[in-house]
């Protein structure tokens, strides 16, 4: 299709106003048009501001965005697709008379006490479509509720566990005291900071107090991130003495939607809800910065009020690809110090020397154990939003890290190329060695030796694009190839929806291996590799590239990262985060200065009321 066919495509016919202006410029996809305009036609009030009011609220949840500020969102727009768009021309209305406009809709409810049965609600300043609202609203009643009361704990047991586990008074044995102290907490750290060896021995800890043995859910959103997770969990707990080690050992994680019991056409879409609680009582979710807000608002449904929650994950990655920053609003949120909690801390000797007190049952751990210290350090810069200190790691480029400055890839035959080529090259042959001999630990190990990442799908810096590059590599390798059929040995895979019947989640990377006369595709499980016959799988694709999203939840050994021009908005400090720390030992970044300092200085901002008004919610007793 021609791109002036494409550009017709994009645009909503029968569509005038400022709805029409605002696609055209590409900031309005045609459903948010087509909604607003269907809805404030059926509301009775199709005036311009309220139309464009309740677009932008569409949109925002497109892209994360749980709710907008009338007053900023004509700044805060620009972050969409993959091309720039030039907003500052477009016709926003004056944020005064906007939001009065809102204010006297009848599609607007007004305050968080308006009865519901409107499409939008202004509250807090901030304009939600009414049903996330009360999503919003319904987590803040539950961490409420919970941080009214905490679980009944044995002091003197906690401390005698906790010396024999966490033997220094340093932030993983206060992080693990927070968690048994309180009904909900959050162990929050980048990749490495010991976060699954202080969740493994906080469960040996909690095992240890009086009464029945807890019964222990592990979970993440998707199952690689599960899968890692039982793994970790499993590998700390075999270095526990036999007593710690009773009766954590056989624990399984699963994805979250698993745990709570998928059920299309009921209320919530789960089994487990309000009136159906889980049975556990300690429940343990990794990376929670990819949980969105309707995830974890049913989540914390499901989960008995006198269960422990344990929030597990890096604030400072990508958030969900659906709305909401719960992990992020959770770690910044403002709040009181709880002095129960804190003079439970100092009895238990669980106060590191100089540290702040706890706010809201969030623990922030801030050494790295793991990494090389150069990708830690490159981390820790980004984070910080330093972009000279970045540049200055990547010229220096220690042990760990390679810049390759490309000037442009959009070249077709674009320079620098030679060290990803040897990556892409040797993984495949270490991927086909192993898959011919029918190695399976072996083929998927070396699935996880290297893996090229990329911001954009499409075009020039996509994943699409490199594909086809690695692809046109691997064809012309020397490697005496084998069987040409489309499932042969080596072939790494990628599952693109979820199969709940073959237990593969979307985004679950796997490798097809020899298996007697015939082939599997093997994918990794915390456990014994899931292995299925080819002709079972419907939605999957080779993998050999991926966007930095579909990344999360993974590591790998070696990472590449194709970056866009600092123009393209997608461009972001947390997707330079998350892709970096993907990398446990070498990370290459092809791209220009230009477009890495862009990365770093723009911060993504999500809108959500959960952040300034948790305060008021799980401070806990001052
Ligand atoms: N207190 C500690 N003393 C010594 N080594 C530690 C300590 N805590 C963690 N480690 C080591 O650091 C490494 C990373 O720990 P862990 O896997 O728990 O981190 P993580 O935060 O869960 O990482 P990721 O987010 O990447 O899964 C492991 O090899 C672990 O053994």
């Amino acid at each position: 299709m021609t791109a002036p066919a494409m550009a017709e495509l994009r645009v909503a016919h029968g569509v005038t106003g400022i709805l029409h202006t605002f696609n055209e410029a590409g900031v309005l996809n045609l459903a948010d048009v087509h909604t607003a305009h269907r809805i404030t036609r059926l509301g009775g009030d199709e005036s311009e501001p309220v139309q464009l009011a309740l677009a932008l609220t569409v949109r925002a949840l497109r892209l994360g965005s749980v709710c907008i500020d009338l007053n900023t969102v004509g700044d805060t727009a620009a972050a969409d697709g993959e091309d720039p768009v030039d907003i500052t021309a477009l016709p926003w209305p004056q944020p005064e008379q906007w939001r009065a406009a809102c204010d006297h809709s009848p599609l607007v409810a007004r305050g968080t006490d308006a009865p519901p049965g409107r499409p939008l609600r202004l509250a807090n300043d901030l304009l939600y479509l009414d049903r996330y609202w009360h999503e919003e609203d319904r987590i803040r009643r539950e961490l409420r509720q919970r941080a009214a009361t905490d679980p009944p704990v044995d002091l003197p047991r906690l401390r005698s566990s906790l010396d024999r586990l966490f033997p220094d008074a340093d932030r993983q044995r206060h992080a693990a005291a927070v968690s048994a102290l309180r009904a909900v907490s959050v162990l929050a750290g980048g990749p490495g900071t010991g976060k699954t060896t202080t969740i493994a021995r906080l469960l040996a800890v909690l095992h240890d107090q009086p009464g029945d043995p807890p019964r222990i859910a592990l979970a993440a959103p998707t199952g690689k991130a599960a899968a890692r997770l039982q793994e970790a969990v499993q590998q700390v707990t075999a270095t526990l003495t036999d007593a710690d080690r009773a009766g954590i050992t056989d624990l399984h994680a699963s994805t979250l939607h698993r745990l709570l019991g998928r059920r299309p056409g009921t209320r919530t879409g789960f089994r487990h809800d309000r009136t159906n609680r889980l049975p556990y009582d300690v429940v343990v979710v990794d990376e929670t910065s990819m949980v969105p807000l309707t995830l974890m608002a049913r989540l914390l449904e499901a989960v008995r009020p006198d269960a422990r929650l344990i929030l597990v994950g890096d604030p400072d990655q990508l958030a969900s690809v659906e709305a909401g920053a719960v992990l992020g609003d959770l770690v910044h949120a403002h709040g009181t110090p709880d002095l129960r909690l804190e003079s439970h801390l100092r009895e238990v000797g669980a106060v590191p020397a100089g540290a702040e007190p706890t706010i809201n049952g969030v623990v922030v751990l801030d050494r790295t154990w793991r990494f090389g210290g150069a990708i830690a350090e490159l981390a820790r810069h980004i984070r910080a939003g330093d972009a000279d200190q970045v540049i200055d790691v990547l010229r220096r480029a220690p042990d760990g890290i390679e810049f390759v400055d490309t000037g442009t890839l959009a070249d077709r035959r674009p320079t620098g190329l030679d060290g990803l080529r040897a990556d892409i090259l040797s993984t495949s042959r270490v991927l086909t060695d192993a898959a011919r001999r029918g190695d399976v630990d072996a083929a998927l190990y070396g699935l996880d030796t290297h893996r090229l990442l990329c911001a954009h799908r499409r075009g020039p810096y996509g994943v699409s694009r490199w594909t086809t590059e690695i692809e046109t590599w691997l064809a012309t390798d020397p490697r005496p190839s084998e069987e040409d059929s489309e499932w042969y040995p080596g072939r790494p895979l990628i599952v693109t929806a979820n199969d709940y019947d073959l237990g593969l989640y979307n985004g679950d990377t796997g490798v097809v291996v020899r298996d007697g006369g015939g082939v599997r595709a093997a994918f990794a499980r915390g456990g014994a590799p899931v292995l299925v016959p080819p002709s079972r799988l419907s939605d999957v694709q080779t993998v050999y590239a991926m966007t930095i999203h579909r990344g999360q939840g993974s590591q790998f050994h070696r990472v590449s990262l194709i970056l866009p021009p600092a123009e393209s908005p997608l461009l972001t400090r947390e997707l330079l985060y998350t892709a970096i720390t993907r990398a446990r030992s070498h990370v290459r970044i092809l791209g220009t200065e230009d477009a890495v300092r862009a990365a770093v200085q723009r911060p993504i901002t999500r809108a959500s009321g959960l952040r300034h008004t948790l305060t008021t919610a799980i401070g806990g007793p001052a």
